[in-house]
């Protein structure tokens, strides 16, 4: 598949090689003008706009637009709040499921705000959190799982779980399986409903380019959800907001997982954003990925050998970066950034770079590694002057 057109699509500086997808997307020129065109609607409609323009239906249109991106049904997705607030709603509901239950599973390459989320829901309610190794988690699960909660595509390490054998061992011991679809969605092709998750979170301002501070998602499986009651029940999650009843009623379906007003200039972009997965495949955007992965692996093998890959090798096995550690990761960063080559650092010793075929080509892959092996064999990073000058990476 070729990629050149898309690239078009979106507003990148001169000069950069951007291998920092997995943690901001680039602006797409779709997504500035459609936040300009809600810019609009606010100044010309006023209040209006909740129903003129569409805003008060954004998060379930919104849903929808993602959910052939993850393999869900249209209506089982809904879109706002933080990704950690998504994470506390779909725990919280998936432990409701099973009441009699005192354990939540998870593992060591989970992103802190999930686990932090976790601990303190299992405190206050005197639950057992597992944090178990990446490849125990399948011996972990017994008869006191309620929920088994996983990030599929390790933010550090790349490493992918496998998401339906994963849920499938989850429901034989009766438990539900919670993804964290973060490092995920828009990297990899997904099918939640093949899958058999129970539940999935995710973010927007990553692989799907919605721009910092775009809302996350959350997906439930058909059936599932209408026996929840959230854990926020907000107003525009009620069945009939305007009521303005004072007892809390569900919304039928997903939507009851909305809690308040949504960001609607953020949605905007974001909606702007998902027009560029237009007759894209999923698959064809990961084969591609991954043929651009293993020309850096190469490169970095044959022009960069001290640094090593920390991702796993075979790519079914892996999302969409690869992890490259070194002890002084951070330094490298930061020398690597200061040449135009943008990825991050993840303490204690990852170079994290990401491959987004969407906007990178072949050409800025070899022209990350001529920036990598200059970087590697002067070891710049060392250099008194620039140590100096040295900010923070993020
Ligand atoms: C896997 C994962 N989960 C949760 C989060 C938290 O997301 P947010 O900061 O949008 O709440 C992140 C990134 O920040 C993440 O990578
Ligand atoms: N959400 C972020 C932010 O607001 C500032 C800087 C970074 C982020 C991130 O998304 C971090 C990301 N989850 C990660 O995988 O490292």
């Amino acid at each position: 598949m070729d990629f050149s057109a898309t690239r078009a699509l979106f507003d990148l500086p001169d000069g950069i090689c951007y291998l920092d997808g997995n943690s901001l997307g680039p602006q797409p020129r779709a997504a500035a003008s459609a936040a300009a065109r809600a810019l609009g609607e606010w100044q010309g409609q006023l209040i209006g706009g909740w129903n003129g323009a569409g805003w008060m239906d954004l998060p379930v249109a919104l849903g929808a637009a993602i959910a052939p991106l993850i393999g869900a049904a249209p209506d089982t997705v809904v879109v706002g709040e933080t990704l950690s607030i998504r994470v506390h709603q779909a725990l919280m509901a998936a432990l409701d499921l099973r009441p009699e239950r005192t354990e939540i599973v998870t593992d060591s390459g989970n992103f802190p705000s999930d686990i932090y989320i976790a601990a303190e829901i299992a405190r206050r309610r005197g639950l057992t959190l597992r944090v178990v190794a990446p490849d125990a988690v399948e011996t972990a699960l017994g008869p006191q799982t309620a929920v088994l909660m996983l990030t599929e595509v390790d933010y550090r390490t790349a490493r992918r779980h496998d998401m339906a054998r994963l849920s499938a061992r989850a429901h034989e011991v009766g438990a539900l399986a919670l993804w964290d679809l973060a490092h995920s969605a828009g990297a990899v092709p997904l099918d939640l409903a093949g899958a058999g998750a129970d539940f999935a979170v995710g973010c927007t301002y990553k692989y799907l380019n919605g721009g910092p501070g775009s809302p996350a998602f959350l997906h439930a499986a058909p059936g599932l959800i209408e026996a929840v009651t959230p854990a926020l029940p907000g107003w525009l999650g009620h069945a009939a907001p305007f009521g303005f009843d004072m007892d809390y009623a569900p919304a039928p379906g997903v939507a009851r997982m909305r809690i308040g007003t949504p960001p609607v200039l953020q949605m905007a972009a974001l909606q702007g954003a998902l027009t560029v997965w237009k007759g894209l495949s999923m698959t064809e955007v990961f084969a591609t990925a991954q043929g651009l992965a293993q020309r850096l692996i190469d490169g970095v093998a044959a022009r960069a050998p001290a640094l090593r890959l920390a991702s796993p090798e075979d790519p079914a096995r892996r999302g969409s970066h690869l992890a490259f550690a070194h002890p002084e990761a951070q330094a490298i960063m930061r020398a690597f950034i200061a040449r135009g080559l943008v990825g991050d650092f993840r303490a204690p010793d990852i170079v994290r770079l990401a491959l987004t075929p969407l906007y990178i080509g072949p050409a800025d892959i070899d022209r990350a590694l001529d920036i990598i092996a200059e970087v590697m064999t002067s070891r710049a990073w060392e250099d008194p002057a620039f140590a100096a000058s040295a900010g923070p990476v993020t």
